[in-house]
């Protein structure tokens, strides 16, 4: 039986993507907020959706099925009949203040259709919405000003971060930050219930039960038995050992792991935001995070002898893909042009961040004006879609897709 996720590459032709259309979450944002929610700034919701139903009309021109997170929730939560122990799970992980709290709302949202509900959960409830009174000290004493009940969830349209493709199955990840840690937990349901997933052998090589942390951004398929990931603001170390040990015990295709330390800073959460595959021997890379002689710690992940794990440490990241892809040469191609403001400036808005569609084919932002004629004049097709609101979230192509199926790649 083939699996309804299979994904050996991060460039073989796109088949199938999961998606999330902007709703009310990113309106429920302020000032005082969005630091805390991973945002820069507030987007204007009718553009930022305009702008990503572009984004879905260019995938699906490209010949790629779109299905998205909200509506898949919904149908799990039903198809499972599960709706009120998701709803439980959701409310035990929002930080209500008290128990009478979490009743009231788990009356108010239980009584709405499963699809409300769902988007209701992921936009966030405000305090002025339910009528609730409450005689104990923690509520009589909770904070007045504060908005929300349960706060919104404005990172959900980067679909990449929650939950990885890898192979015949995935990662559901421990988030860093609160602001996104209640995320996977859609993922958890969906691929446990929704009849497209349930029982048809996906792999969950790591749950989102885990002390450690570790986000898609990072996680990079080289090809069927390569992945890169980032050591990183999002992803540590130890997980990444932990999930080797995985996939190295389990047979799952994989069999060596580039794990790439990438500075700690918010303009580079993640490797994708710095590292991405545009082709067999072409990537994109932010300079800033090379050393002036162009260097990079890597550490390469192999199996050993009774489940150890050996580990190599290198610096010439150009030379370890050039031998792990098997490609006489590879071309890391700077963004934009490696000059000293266009380069921090485009990567501050994704411009490395691009999602390959086939090989050599990517989508990008089209405010990446200079990247983009840069990856042209390497006969790269770039295809671009508008961004002024999407870029806001400090997101791009790669981030606000996650593929759920893609063709092998042609050995
Ligand atoms: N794969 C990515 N680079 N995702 C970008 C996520 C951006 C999001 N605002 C965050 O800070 O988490």
């Amino acid at each position: 039986m083939t699996s309804p996720v299979h994904v050996t590459s991060e460039i073989g032709t796109l088949k199938t993507v999961l998606l999330k259309r902007p709703g009310k979450e990113v309106e429920n944002l302020t000032p005082d907020i969005m630091g805390r929610l991973l945002f820069d700034d507030i987007p204007y919701l009718p553009e930022i959706q305009r702008e990503h139903d572009f984004f879905a009309k260019t995938l699906q021109d490209n010949g790629v099925e779109t299905i998205y997170l909200e509506t898949l929730a919904a149908e799990a939560l039903d198809a499972g009949n599960v709706k009120e122990e998701f709803l439980e799970k959701m409310l035990d992980e929002s930080g209500l203040v008290s128990s009478t709290l979490h009743a009231a709302l788990k009356e108010y949202l239980l009584s709405m259709e499963t699809q409300d509900m769902v988007d209701k959960i992921m936009a966030g409830v405000r305090t002025n919405e339910i009528d609730y009174k409450s005689n104990a000290l923690v509520d009589l004493s909770s904070s007045e000003d504060y908005p929300f009940f349960m706060d919104p969830m404005p990172n959900l349209y980067f679909t990449r971060d929650p939950a990885a493709s890898m192979g015949d199955g995935l990662t559901i990840n421990r988030m860093t930050f609160a602001a996104r840690r209640r995320e996977s937990l859609f993922m958890e349901y969906i691929m446990e219930f929704h009849p497209r997933f349930a029982n048809k052998g996906v792999n969950v090589w790591r749950s989102r039960n885990h002390l450690d942390r570790m986000e898609g951004g990072d996680e990079l398929i080289l090809n069927d038995h390569v992945l890169a990931i980032g050591i990183s603001q999002r992803t540590s170390a130890r997980s990444i050992e932990e999930l080797a040990q995985v996939l190295f015990a389990k047979h799952s295709g994989f069999d060596k792991i580039l794990a790439i330390k990438i500075p700690n800073n918010r303009a580079m959460m993640h490797l994708d935001t710095v590292f991405t595959m545009i082709d067999y021997d072409k990537f994109t890379i932010h300079p800033g995070i090379q050393d002036n002689g162009g260097n990079v710690d890597t550490f390469i992940l192999e199996p050993g002898k009774d489940n150890h794990i050996n580990i190599s440490h290198r610096t010439d990241l150009q030379n370890v893909l050039r031998e792990v892809l098997k490609v006489p040469e590879l071309i890391l191609i700077p963004v934009g042009n490696g000059d000293a403001v266009v380069a921090p400036r485009e990567q501050w808005n994704d411009g490395s961040n691009t999602l390959a569609i086939a090989p050599n084919t990517v989508v990008t932002y089209n405010r990446n004006y200079v990247s983009n004629e840069v990856l042209r004049s390497y006969g790269i097709k770039v295809i671009e879609v508008i961004s002024a609101e999407l870029s806001r979230g400090r997101g791009g192509p790669r981030c606000m897709s996650m593929p759920i199926v893609r063709e092998d790649l042609k050995k």
